[in-house]
């Protein structure tokens, strides 16, 4: 399924389920998965005693299921498939396993442990890799298990009995199935449901992120910007589970991992080249992958973002796919889809209960929230995204012509006027002045200023910060009349404070209000040279010997630690510039001492003082 990447890398590989159980099977051809069924015949007779943990039993009985049926594979067509995935599922209470009963005494016995009790659920699952060569079958497995803790309630004698004479309980471990009738005796599930019911698939596809996440070369790092945002996810997966570097089979920094075996030595891209039976094959182009999904990732974020998906999650989740889609208005299956792909993407997570938002997502993308990014999603979704369709224009016509191509056509020249757009974009800035306001306003020390002006200072978000930060401060925001008129919106409980004042007017015509100190916070980087100048020299010539020139604009991609989102911003609008070229450019206007800092990941501050002339 294209929409899951994770289970999308075996998406062209023979995979084949070793297993009989109709559960695994519907929980993994649910996640995507294409497979055939080929039942295990591995008898599970392992000796228990002989195991440390009631799990290493689990996990040793999964492999040989796998084993055995890429074995027999192998044999019969002198062909093995490329991965063979087998799992175990045992209930234990204390170090006793419990299994399939074995008749309905069986089952009680089970059942009458179980009572009122917790105890855990273990999946062992191993994912076998495998490959022919001369006539020889080559295997790597990769192995890992999921404990879940189950808690059953006081259940009376009569009640058992009936359970039992269901029929239920016979093909199942510790004699219940939680997914039917099984769930009455249930009062209490901490973990994953999934894997109480035969599959931990959360764990799988962490499984296959670090096994098919390596590391990717320099030049293709995943690339982070305002308007395509990175694919984290899988990234995280990978880090996390395993730091990322290793395709190969070791289950290390997973649990379950002092159970694995097979040759950890072997260095990443070795498994793969061996396993393809090609050492000269070139590695995996992941990152190329992934760049060319990027775009679908954003459209899925803007998606759940225009359809208040994390809204309702905050304030009603976790919720299940059914209860998300009534809230939206949405059809339930649709629904569904979103919902998992932003779990993939590492906005959501589900968990037996349904859908919750992440941490991240609580903070930016809930509508309400103090750093809420909303503005700048639907922006970039109902403005940027078109732009960027024209690239290829933009790109033939050159970056001179960039207005005409990737810069505004006439039919957005005439909606950008409209109030609708105006405020779109004002709600984008706002989101993104949130976030970068406090660096710009504390880059350097700017207590010596008792006046400033933020020049198309928008919403005030700079202003409010400048005046928080510098108590004597007076903080002038000077837009044009239509940004002005509308900024009032986005002032909780009025205009925050005294010494702010909102202007209207238009820096390139209008007479600049006075002030020690002005402001152009990612404001130059959108105009040509000429205009460029003609502000600029504006302002030098208003601006009194000894006052100030703030510039806040984005920091080339070079520079240690900088965003590489104006890499793709000089598609749109010019090339970032270096800190000696901004240095220069205030010189040039008439300020000396030009100071420049960073300030935080994605900006970098001038500060120029004015020279008497
Ligand atoms: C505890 C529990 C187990 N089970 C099932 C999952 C597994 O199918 C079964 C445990 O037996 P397993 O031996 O793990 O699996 P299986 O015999 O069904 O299939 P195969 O060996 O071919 O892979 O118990 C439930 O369906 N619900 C439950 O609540």
């Amino acid at each position: 399924m294209v929409l899951c990447p994770v289970i999308g890398k075996l998406q062209h590989k023979h995979v084949v389920l070793a297993s009989a159980s109709p559960r695994r099977q519907e929980i993994l051809s649910n996640a995507g998965l294409r497979f055939e069924v080929v039942p295990s015949r591995f008898k599970e007779k392992l000796h228990k005693a002989s195991f440390a943990t009631p799990y290493a039993y689990a996990v040793e009985t999964a492999k040989q299921k796998a084993l055995e049926v890429a074995g027999r594979m192998h044999q019969k067509d002198l062909r093995a498939p490329d991965v063979v995935i087998g799992a175990d599922t045992i209930v234990a209470v204390g170090a006793t396993i419990l299994e399939k009963p074995v008749d309905k005494q069986d089952a009680y016995r089970m059942l009458s442990r179980l009572n009122g009790k917790e105890h855990s659920v273990f999946t062992g699952v191993a994912i076998v890799h495998c490959c022919s060569k001369d006539g020889r079958l080559d295997t790597e497995v990769s192995e890992f298990y999921e404990e879940t803790t189950v808690t059953f309630s006081e259940l009376s004698e009569e009640l058992l009995w009936e359970y039992i004479n269901s029929g239920e309980p016979m093909d199942k471990a510790g004699g219940y199935g939680i997914q039917a009738l099984g769930g009455m005796l249930v009062e209490n599930v901490h973990g994953d449901f999934l894997n109480v019911v035969g599959f931990p698939l959360n764990h799988f596809c962490k499984e296959l992120a670090r096994l098919y996440y390596p590391p990717r070369p320099e030049g293709l790092r995943r690339v982070k910007h305002d308007s395509i945002p990175a694919v984290d996810t899988f990234e995280n997966l990978s880090d996390t589970e395993g730091g990322g570097s290793d395709p190969g089979p070791s289950a290390e920094g997973g649990r379950g991992g002092e159970e694995a075996d097979g040759d950890r030595s072997q260095a990443p891209g070795a498994l793969d080249a061996a396993l393809n039976g090609a050492e000269s094959r070139p590695p995996f182009p992941t990152g190329l992958l992934e760049l060319m999904d990027g775009f679908k990732a954003s459209k899925v974020l803007f998606t759940a973002c225009k359809l208040k998906l994390f809204d309702v999650l905050k304030d009603q989740g976790p919720l299940k796919a059914v209860d998300v889609a009534r809230k939206l208005d949405a059809c339930a299956g649709g629904t569904e889809q979103l919902l998992d792909v932003c779990v993939a993407l590492g906005l959501l997570e589900k968990t037996h209960r349904g859908y919750s938002n992440t941490a991240v997502t609580t903070l930016h993308l809930v509508s309400d929230a103090e750093h809420s990014l909303l503005g700048l999603a639907e922006y970039n979704d109902a403005h940027v995204w078109g732009v960027f369709t024209r690239l290829g224009l933009a790109v033939r016509e050159g970056a001179g012509q960039a207005r005409g191509a990737l810069g505004v056509t006439e039919e957005e020249e005439h909606l950008s006027q409209s109030r609708e757009m105006t405020l779109q974009f004002m709600r984008a800035m706002h989101s993104l002045s949130k976030l970068t306001a406090h660096h710009v306003a504390t880059a350097f020390d700017l207590s010596r200023f008792t006046s400033a002006c933020d020049l198309g200072g928008c919403t005030g978000i700079l202003a409010r910060e400048l005046a928080r930060e510098y108590p004597h401060l007076q903080v002038t925001v000077f837009d044009l009349p239509e940004v002005i008129e509308l900024s009032g919106g986005f002032q909780r409980g009025g205009r925050q404070t005294e010494r702010i004042r909102f202007v209207p007017g238009d820096f390139f015509k209008d007479n600049l209000p006075e002030a020690d100190l002005y402001v152009l916070s990612r404001i130059l980087q959108d105009w040509p040279d000429d205009r460029l100048h003609k502000l600029l020299s504006r302002i030098s010539s208003g601006c009194k010997p000894g006052g100030g020139l703030l510039v806040a604009e984005a920091a080339a991609e070079e520079e240690e630690g900088a965003s590489r989102s104006p890499r793709l911003r000089t598609l749109s609008a010019g090339q970032p510039r270096s800190p000696d070229e901004h240095r220069r450019l205030l010189q040039r206007h008439g300020f000396r001492d030009v100071r420049v800092a960073r300030a935080g990941d994605l900006l970098r501050v001038v500060l120029g003082t004015r020279a008497a002339p």
